[in-house]
C-alpha cells in the first residue's frame, strides 16, 4: 500500500503549508489512512531535521531509521545532521543507502565516482553500515522522470524488499524496541482514590484521549484493569453478611494483595495476563470467566487501595491520586450502587457509614501522600488530563531515558507548567487513534 498527499491534491498543484498545516497532514495520513494488516510501514520524509521528523517521532512507534543520501558533501552534511537528532532522541539507525554513488560509463562501463568517497567516511563517523549503493542509472532515471507512477515505483519496491531482506537479518527490525524503547516492559500507572471519586472515568478518558477505546484488545498501547478483578473469594458465611451489606469491602483484607503482586509483575515483564472478573451483584468472582491483558506500553492500574500495600505501590512508575470530594462522591455511589450494583438505599447508606467512610479515612485518604500527581475534581479536570495524556504520550516515545524518580519528577512538572505548549505539542494533546504495535 502507499500513501501520500500527493494523492488528494490536483495533478500539478503547489502545496503551500506552513509547518502547522504539514503536521496536521502527517497526522492525517497515520491515523485516518486504513493501513490494513500491515508489515511494515515506511515513512519517506523530507531531509533534514524539521518538525515532519519530531511530529513522527513523537507519535509513532518507530523500529529504526533508513538514511538516504547521495555522496555530495552538502547532502552528507544534512544526513550527518539527520543522524545525529535520531540518535539524540534514541530513534536506532539501521543504516544508509547511498544514491547516485557512481555512473556506469555506457561506452567503456569504466565506474566513475562523480561526488568522491565522503560517504564511507561520514558512516565511520556516525558508526554505521552502507546498507546499499546504487549507481546513477539511466533506466532509474528514465522511469522516474518518464512512467514514474508505475516503473519507478517498481525499481523502488525492489530496491526496498531487498533492503528489508537485507535488514530484516538486521536486529533492529527483528527487536522489540520502539524509538529505542525496550517494547515490551510498559509504564505502570497507578491511580487511586475514594470510592466514585472518578477514577475509571478518568482511565477512560485518557485511553479515550489516546485513541485506544476503539482499538483491538490486542493492538492496545495503553490498557486499564481494576483493582477490584481482585476481591478475594469469600466463604459462604461472608457471602451472606455481604447481602446485608455487612462485609467491608473497603478494608484491605477484602483484597488479594499477592494476586495483585503477582499479575503486575508479570505484567512488567512483559507476559500476557489473565485476570479475574468481578461481580458486584453476588459479591464473586464471575465462575470461569477471565480478562485477557495482553503486552502493553502503558498499563493503568486503578482502585481505592492501589498504593496500599507497600510491595504493590513499588511497581508503579507514576502514582496518581483522583481526589474528589465525599458529599459528590457519596451523591454518585448512591445511583450507581442501585442501578448498577442492584443494591438497594438503606443497603448503601449504611454500607457506605459503616465500612465505606471509616476505611476511606484509615486506609484511603492517607495513600494520597505517595501520589506523585494528585488530580482535583477527578474527569472533570480536562487540563490534568490532558496534561497527563501528553505525559504518556512522551512516556511512549522517551522511556529509555528515564528512572522512575525522573518520570515521576517530570510528571509533576509538566502539571506544574503552563499549559500553553508550543504548537506541535499542542497539537499532540488530543488526538486521537494511536498506531498498531507491530508486535
Ligand atoms: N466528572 C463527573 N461528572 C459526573 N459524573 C461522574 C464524573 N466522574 C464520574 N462520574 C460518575 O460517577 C460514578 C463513579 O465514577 P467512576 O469513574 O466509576 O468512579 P470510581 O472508579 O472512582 O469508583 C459513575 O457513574 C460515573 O459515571
Ligand atoms: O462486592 C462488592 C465489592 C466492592 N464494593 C464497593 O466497591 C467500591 C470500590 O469500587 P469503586 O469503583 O472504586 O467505587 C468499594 O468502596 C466497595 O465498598 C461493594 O460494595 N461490593
Amino acid at each position: 500500500m502507499a500513501m501520500s498527499f500527493g494523492f488528494l491534491i490536483e495533478e500539478g498543484s503547489p502545496v503551500i503549508w506552513r509547518g502547522l498545516m504539514v503536521m496536521q497532514a502527517l497526522e492525517k495520513l497515520m491515523r485516518q489512512v486504513y493501513w490494513d494488516d500491515i508489515d511494515y510501514l515506511i515513512v519517506d520524509t523530507p531531509p533534514g531535521t524539521g518538525d515532519t521528523h519530531l511530529t513522527l517521532i513523537q507519535n509513532l512507534p518507530i523500529n529504526g531509521v533508513v538514511l538516504v543520501t547521495t555522496p555530495q558533501k552538502a547532502a552528507l552534511e544534512v544526513t550527518k545532521r539527520g543522524a545525529k537528532m535520531y540518535k539524540k532522541l534514541n530513534i536506532p539507525i539501521i543504516g544508509l543507502v547511498e544514491n547516485m554513488s557512481t555512473v556506469i560509463c555506457p561506452s567503456c562501463s569504466t565506474n566513475i565516482k562523480v561526488f568522491g568517497s565522503d560517504t564511507e567516511k561520514l558512516v565511520k563517523d556516525i558508526n554505521i553500515e552502507i546498507l546499499e549503493s546504487f549507481p546513477l542509472n539511466e533506466s532509474t532515471a528514465e522511469a522516474c522522470d518518464k512512467v514514474y507512477k508505475c516503473k519507478a515505483a517498481h525499481v523502488q519496491i525492489d530496491f526496498s524488499i531487498n533492503s528489508l531482506r537485507k535488514m530484516s537479518d538486521n536486529r533492529i527490525l527483528n527487536a522489540t524496541k520502539m524509538n529505542g524503547i525496550e517494547g515490551k516492559t510498559p509504564f505502570l500507572i497507578g491511580v487511586a482514590g475514594g470510592t466514585a471519586s472518578g477514577k475509571s472515568t478518568v482511565c477512560k478518558r485518557i485511553m479515550e484521549k489516546l485513541g485506544q477505546v476503539e482499538v483491538d484488545s490486542k493492538q492496545r498501547q495503553v490498557v486499564c484493569i481494576s483493582q477490584d478483578s481482585f476481591y478475594r473469594e469469600l466463604t459462604p458465611s461472608e457471602i451472606a453478611r455481604a447481602e446485608k451489606g455487612q462485609f467491608n469491602f473497603d478494608h484491605p483484607d477484602a483484597f488479594n494483595d499477592t494476586l495483585i503482586k503477582d499479575t503486575l509483575t508479570d505484567i512488567l515483564a512483559g507476559k500476557m495476563v489473565q485476570i479475574p472478573i468481578y461481580d458486584y451483584r453476588h459479591h464473586s468472582l464471575k465462575k470461569d470467566e477471565v480478562l485477557t491483558i495482553y503486552p502493553a506500553d502503558v498499563v493503568l492500574f486503578e482502585g481505592i487501595l492501589v498504593f496500599y500495600f507497600p510491595e504493590v505501590r513499588k511497581l508503579f512508575h507514576m502514582k496518581l491520586f483522583v481526589d474528589t470530594d465525599s458529599d459528590t462522591r457519596l451523591a454518585r455511589r448512591v445511583p450507581r450502587d442501585i442501578i448498577e450494583r442492584g443494591r438497594d438505599l438503606d443497603q448503601v447508606l449504611n454500607q457506605y457509614m459503616n465500612f465505606v467512610k471509616p476505611a476511606f479515612e484509615e486506609f484511603c485518604s492517607p495513600t494520597k501522600k505517595f501520589a506523585d500527581v494528585i488530580i482535583p475534581r477527578g474527569a472533570d479536570n480536562h487540563v490534568a488530563i490532558d496534561l497527563i495524556v501528553q505525559h504518556i504520550r512522551e512516556i511512549l516515545t522517551n522511556r529509555p531515558t528515564r528512572n522512575s524518580e525522573e518520570r515521576a519528577l517530570a510528571a509533576s512538572k509538566l502539571l506544574n507548567a503552563s499549559p500553553c505548549q508550543s504548537p506541535s505539542k499542542r497539537g499532540l494533546v488530543g488526538n486521537d487513534g494511536v498506531f498498531k504495535r507491530p508486535h
